[in-house]
């Protein structure tokens, strides 16, 4: 609900993290006064910022919190202990800082806005005014007739067009010898014009004729009349009488209503229940994603021991999920069943079963029969062909991948694959479920592996030649995690497991009993092949599941990974067994081809218009696959080191290996290169295939 963390070695940061909007419910409330302890007892915290997650500052109180008994910290004490500490304390505003949230600012010693930033008390048009100390500080801090923008006013101390944290953050170190005195906004003296009492009662009567009968914006009135006539302690008391009588009025139950009921209305579904087939680790945090935003979910398993274990789990999960976003947990939309037959009425079906295509077939049928004709039928493949399925139902206009990413109640990275006989409602309805699921939804063409997983392919192959030529996995993940990711290739892999791509590798004959045995070694299909990662797997080593993979762990599921001297031995072996005399290879080597590979096979994959934007594959890698946000995504890096650059070096390295097609420059590369080096927003308009539903 707030993250704290030191940054500049001094300063407190402290995150409130509590989306849609930050809103500070009694958990931000605890966590903010949790931070603030921690922040202002820490001897090497010399100054504090506070600011919100995702671009928004704070929406100010949970409205849905006034329907019960107040919780968490009492907020007038908690307000004045930030305001009375002894260190400065920066609020850095982006996005919303509304009621509440505004009074959090205004408790601050200094504000930094950034230039699109709203701050305000919106309380009236819910039925209730600022009781926090809003109505005394603000006025204090602008006086009676102020009427103009932020800054000119005073009510922030810089506006900015960068990001507001990051400039309060070094606000906050020079402010850190000044003294505090006269930033306590309460301790301020409100400017007042001589004629208060008449501008007072002219406004009165504005606002008795403009709204008449209600309350909120008299009361406001009111509690302006006391900023400026009494001393902040009193005026405060004030503002509480007068938010008392409010808050326990109908206007304020009726305006509260309407608020959620604007909302409510606009959520308009055709998705109201749905089932999910298979209580893998997968379907499991697919189903806890459904019953989160309140779709009622049928959980179906193979067998009684599959779905009793996977219940447990589900519970656990939904219990941990509801613990902490301070909500009761869901369980009541949940059913767990053995029989397809219950889900008959269901409006959508995810199915997570093993990736068979057999098995997904049998399932695809089945449901076809028992489901009603509108059903719509999704597949979470990661790979497979979705029309392939949609043939075998009696709708295929209603069949859809939807593919998330494990584990898929945490992963933001949704791709709503579109067959080529999906209709249009069915892409829409599984995009807008996706949204409502909090993904980020993105939709691709019907290819193998999709987008993210048939761009995978490239970068970790290269990866794993580099092994071959010289490199270990240490020095390549070390390579990629300075140019910025937060896990190499291997460890990556070792998060995932092994075991998945192995699988994948045997069911196309790349490896196992369907190998040609006339193959040549090292090559399969007519390509390069290299066997390390099948004799890895072949170890029982399937990553950090197993204690060992790419490294070592020092338990199953350990997540601290060691170089591991086993690993190492079968390099060598390997290479000296197939006659490779291993090389330096430089980090710069290891960057271009793994990266230029993997944006390579990007531009064949808006080539054959499975992608309908680079922007979209970008999108996909920074939140499918953790690709550095600095960097932009593969896509814009490559057109950052400059298209010409990238062909360049692919040409020179597919000249090295002329055995790795994925080397080999795009068309569309060597088009964009030939037509000038358009912008990445305008590569669309010079590629010649396009799905007809991207
Ligand atoms: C730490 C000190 C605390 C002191 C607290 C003292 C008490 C003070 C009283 C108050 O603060 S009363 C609340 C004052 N704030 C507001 O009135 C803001 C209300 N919200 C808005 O105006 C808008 O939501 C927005 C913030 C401008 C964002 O607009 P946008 O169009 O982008 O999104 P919406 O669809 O409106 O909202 C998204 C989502 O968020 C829910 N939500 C928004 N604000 C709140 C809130 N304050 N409390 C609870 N929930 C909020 C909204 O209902 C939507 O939810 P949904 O489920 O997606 O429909």
């Amino acid at each position: 609900m707030a993250r704290y963390e030191l940054v500049k070695r001094s300063v407190a940061l402290i995150t409130l993290t509590n989306p849609p909007v930050n809103a500070s419910s009694s958990a931000v409330r605890h966590a903010i006064a949790k931070s603030m302890k921690c922040a202002l007892s820490d001897p090497e915290v010399t100054a504090v910022v506070i600011c919100g997650e995702n671009g928004s500052f704070c929406g100010g109180a949970d409205i849905r919190e006034f329907a019960g008994p107040l919780k968490g910290p009492p907020l007038v004490p908690l307000l004045d202990a930030i305001e009375a500490g002894e260190k400065p304390v920066v609020a850095a505003i982006e996005g919303v800082a509304l009621g509440g949230g505004f009074e959090l600012a205004l408790v601050c010693h200094y504000r930094i806005a950034h230039s699109k930033a709203r701050l305000g008390f919106p309380e009236v048009t819910l039925g209730i005014l600022p009781a926090a100390g809003g109505t005394q500080r603000l006025l204090r801090l602008i006086g009676i007739p102020a009427a103009a923008i932020s800054l000119k006013l005073g009510i922030v101390d810089q506006v900015t067009e960068q990001n507001a944290c990051e400039v309060a953050v070094e606000f906050a170190l020079r402010a850190v010898a000044k003294p505090l005195l006269s930033r306590r906004v309460s301790m301020l003296t409100t400017r007042c014009p001589p004629d208060l009492d008449a501008l007072l009662d002219a406004v009165t009567m504005q606002v008795k004729k403009k709204a008449p009968g209600v309350m909120a914006p008299l009361a406001c009135i009111q509690a302006v009349r006391a900023a400026a006539t009494m001393p902040y302690y009193k005026g405060i008391k004030r503002e509480g009488e007068l938010m008392a009588t409010l808050f326990n009025s109908g206007q304020a139950w009726a305006l509260q209503y309407c608020f959620f009921a604007q909302r409510t209305a606009g959520k308009w579904t055709l998705i109201r229940s749905a089932a999910v087939i298979g209580l893998g680790t997968m379907g499991r945090g697919i189903a806890v994603c459904l019953a989160r935003v309140g779709i009622s979910v049928i959980a179906v398993e193979s067998e009684k021991k599959l779905l009793e274990t996977g219940r447990q789990m589900v519970i656990g999960m939904l219990e941990r999920d509801a613990k902490r976003r301070g909500v009761s947990a869901s369980l009541n939309l949940f059913k767990f069943t053995l029989s397809l037959h219950d889900l008959k009425d269901v409006d959508l079906v995810i199915e997570v079963v093993f990736e068979d295509m057999a098995l997904k077939k049998r399932v695809f049928q089945e449901l076809s029969k028992v489901c009603r004709p509108a059903t719509l039928l999704c597949t979470n493949t990661s790979g497979l062909d979705v029309d392939a399925l949609a043939g075998v139902t009696d709708r295929p206009h209603l069949v859809v991948g939807m593919h998330f990413f494990s584990p898929a109640h945490v992963m933001k990275l949704l791709e709503v694959v579109c067959g080529p006989r999906s209709s249009s409602e069915t892409i829409a309805t599984a995009m807008s479920l996706g949204k409502r699921m909090g993904k980020v939804s993105v939709a691709v063409g019907n290819c193998p592996g999709f987008v993210r997983n048939r761009m995978l392919k490239p970068y970790i192959d290269q990866a794993t030649f580099l092994l071959e030529e010289g490199a270990t996995p240490e020095q390549i993940d070390k390579a990629l995690e300075d140019f910025g990711f937060a896990m190499g290739v291997f460890r990556m892999s070792d998060l995932a497991g092994l075991d998945v791509g192995w699988r994948v590798r045997k069911e196309s004959g790349l490896n196992g009993s369907d190998v040609d045995p006339e193959s040549p070694p090292r090559r399969r299909q007519g390509r390069r092949y290299c066997l390390i990662p099948d004799m890895v797997c072949e170890q029982g080593r399937f990553g950090q599941k197993t204690g060992g993979g790419w490294y070592m762990y020092d338990k199953r599921g350990g997540t601290n990974a060691k170089p591991d001297p086993l690993i190492q031995n079968l390099l060598e072996t390997y290479r000296s067994k197939y006659g490779i005399q291993p090389r330096n290879i430089s980090n710069q080597e290891i960057v271009e081809r793994c990266l230029f590979a993997l944006a390579n096979e990007g531009f064949g994959i808006l080539e054959d218009g499975m992608a309908a934007r680079p922007e979209d594959i970008d999108v996909i890698y920074l939140f499918g696959y953790g690709f550095p946000r600095h960097r932009g995504g593969p896509m814009f890096y490559a057109s950052m080191v400059g298209l010409e650059r990238v062909l360049k070096r692919l040409e020179h390295y597919h000249q090295a290996h002329p055995d790795v097609p994925h080397l080999k420059p795009s068309p569309l590369l060597k088009t964009l290169v030939a037509c000038g080096i358009p912008p990445v927003q305008k590569w669309r308009e010079h590629i010649k295939t396009m799905h007809s539903h991207l």
